[in-house]
C-alpha cells in the first residue's frame, strides 16, 4: 500500500510545484479541490470532474454525518465506492459548517453540541468523533476539528479559539492513530488577523507530526490584503516539506496570489455555486449569461480554451438555457467553471516549473481586466 508523501519538484520564489502521492493517486500541486458537499460535485458526473483535471475533491463531514450518516456510508463501502470517485478525497472536520449551518450550537472544551438543520435532532462533535467519522467515510486526507472565528473579532476571542484549536489538534492527531496506512491528517493554523497568534499556532502545529498543515480562519470576511498578509506571516513557519492548504479559497485572483505566496491546495464552492447562478469564469473574467447582450452572440465562451465546455456552445444558447431555467444551464456552466479553475491551476503549475509565475500572474490579470470583448 502506497504511503502518503509530498515532494516539491520546483520553486519560483515562495511558490512550489509539487506532488502528493496517496494510495488512490497523485495530486498535482498547486491543486484546486472541487467541493463535493453531499457525495457529489453538484450537477457533474464524477468522471467529468476527473476529465476536466481534478485530482482530488472535498467532502463535507457535517452534511454526510447528518445524511446518509457516517456508519451507513461505511456499511455501503465508504465514500469512494458510494459515489464512484476512485481518486483522492479530503474531508473537512464538520466544525466550520456546524457554526455556519446548524442551530442551537453549544461549544465547550470537549467539543460542540448542535441540532441538525434538517430535522432538529441533536448531535455532538468532538475531535475524536470527527476523526472517527472521517475514517468511516474513508477519506484519504482528514482535517482536525478546530474553531474558526469570522472576522473581525476581538483579539482575546481569537486567542482563545486559537488555543482551543491547538488542544483539539493534539486530540485529533491522537485519534487518527490506527487508521489504515496511506491516509493523512492535516492540522489547521488559526490566529485570525493577529500575526503573533498566527506564528504561535503555526509553530505549535509544526511540531505535532501532521502530514500537512492548513491555514484556516481566513476567507471569513476579511479584505484580501489581510488574508495575504496572514499567509506571508505564517509561511516561514510552515514545514517546507509538507503541503499547505488554504481553506475555502477562493476566487481565481485569491488563488493566484496565495499560490505565489506558497500555498499548495485550495477548495472553494465558488465555481460550482456560480455555475448554478448563470455565471461563467473565463480568461476574460466573469460573464453573466443572464445578460441580454448574449441573446444572439454565436461565439463560444472561449474558442481557444483547452476545455471543451468553453468551446462547444454559443453564448446565445447558454443565455437561452439560463432564461428558460433549464437544468442543462447549471450543468454546462458548472463544467465550464470547474474546467476554468483547473486550467488556471495547470497554468500556475507550468509557470512555476518554468520560473515565470510573476509574468504569468500579470498576463492572467490583464486578461481579466480586459474583460469580455
Ligand atoms: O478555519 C477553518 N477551519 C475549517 N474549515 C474552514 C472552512 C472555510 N471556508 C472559508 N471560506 C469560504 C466560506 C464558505 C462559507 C462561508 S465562508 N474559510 C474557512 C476557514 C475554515
Amino acid at each position: 500500500m502506497t504511503a502518503f508523501s509530498f515532494r516539491v519538484r520546483a520553486t519560483d520564489g515562495t511558490a512550489r510545484l509539487g506532488e502528493i502521492a496517496t494510495p488512490r493517486g497523485v495530486i498535482r500541486t498547486p491543486a484546486f479541490m472541487p467541493v463535493g458537499t453531499q457525495a457529489t460535485v453538484k450537477a457533474m458526473y464524477p468522471e467529468q470532474v476527473r476529465a476536466l483535471g481534478a485530482d482530488i475533491i472535498l467532502g463535507n463531514t457535517y452534511h454526510l454525518m447528518l445524511r446518509p450518516g457516517a456508519e451507513r456510508v461505511a456499511r455501503l463501502g465508504g465514500l469512494h465506492t458510494f459515489m464512484d470517485w476512485p481518486h483522492p478525497i479530503l474531508t473537512d472536520s464538520g466544525g466550520f459548517q456546524v457554526m455556519s449551518l446548524a442551530s442551537l450550537r453549544k461549544l465547550d472544551e470537549d467539543g460542540v453540541t448542535f441540532r441538525s438543520h434538517l430535522d432538529g435532532s441533536e448531535y455532538r462533535l468532538t475531535p475524536e468523533r470527527s476523526i472517527e467519522i472521517q475514517g468511516l467515510l474513508g477519506a484519504d486526507i482528514q482535517m482536525q476539528l478546530d474553531e474558526c472565528l469570522k472576522l473581525p473579532a476581538a483579539r482575546e476571542d481569537i486567542a482563545r479559539a486559537m488555543e482551543l484549536s491547538l488542544r483539539w489538534a493534539e486530540r485529533s492527531r491522537r485519534a487518527f492513530e490506527g487508521q489504515p496506512e496511506g491516509r493523512a491528517i492535516f492540522g489547521i493554523v488559526q490566529g485570525g488577523d493577529q500575526p503573533d497568534l498566527r506564528v504561535e499556532s503555526a509553530k505549535a502545529l509544526a511540531g505535532m507530526d501532521f502530514h500537512g498543515l492548513a491555514v484556516g480562519g481566513l476567507a471569513v470576511g476579511e479584505p484580501q490584503e489581510v488574508m495575504l498578509a496572514m499567509i506571508e506571516t505564517v509561511e516561514p513557519h510552515l514545514p517546507a516539506a509538507k503541503p499547505r492548504y488554504l481553506m475555502g479559497v477562493g476566487t481565481p485572483d485569491d488563488i493566484l496570489e496565495a499560490a505565489s505566496r506558497g500555498i499548495d491546495m485550495f477548495d472553494c464552492v465558488m465555481p460550482t455555486r456560480a455555475g448554478r447562478h448563470a455565471t461563467a469564469f473565463t480568461r476574460f473574467g466573469k460573464i453573466n449569461l443572464r445578460n441580454a447582450r448574449h441573446a444572439e452572440d454565436t461565439r463560444p465562451l472561449d474558442p481557444d480554451s483547452p476545455s471543451e465546455p468553453l468551446r462547444r456552445w454559443s453564448r446565445a444558447y447558454l443565455h437561452h438555457l439560463v432564461r428558460a431555467e433549464e437544468m442543462l444551464a447549471g450543468m454546462i456552466l458548472t463544467a465550464v467553471n470547474i474546467a476554468y479553475y483547473q486550467e488556471l491551476m495547470a497554468g500556475i503549475r507550468s509557470a512555476i516549473a518554468e520560473g515565470r509565475l510573476a509574468a504569468f500572474r500579470e498576463e492572467v490579470k490583464a486578461g481579466w481586466a480586459r474583460g469580455d470583448l
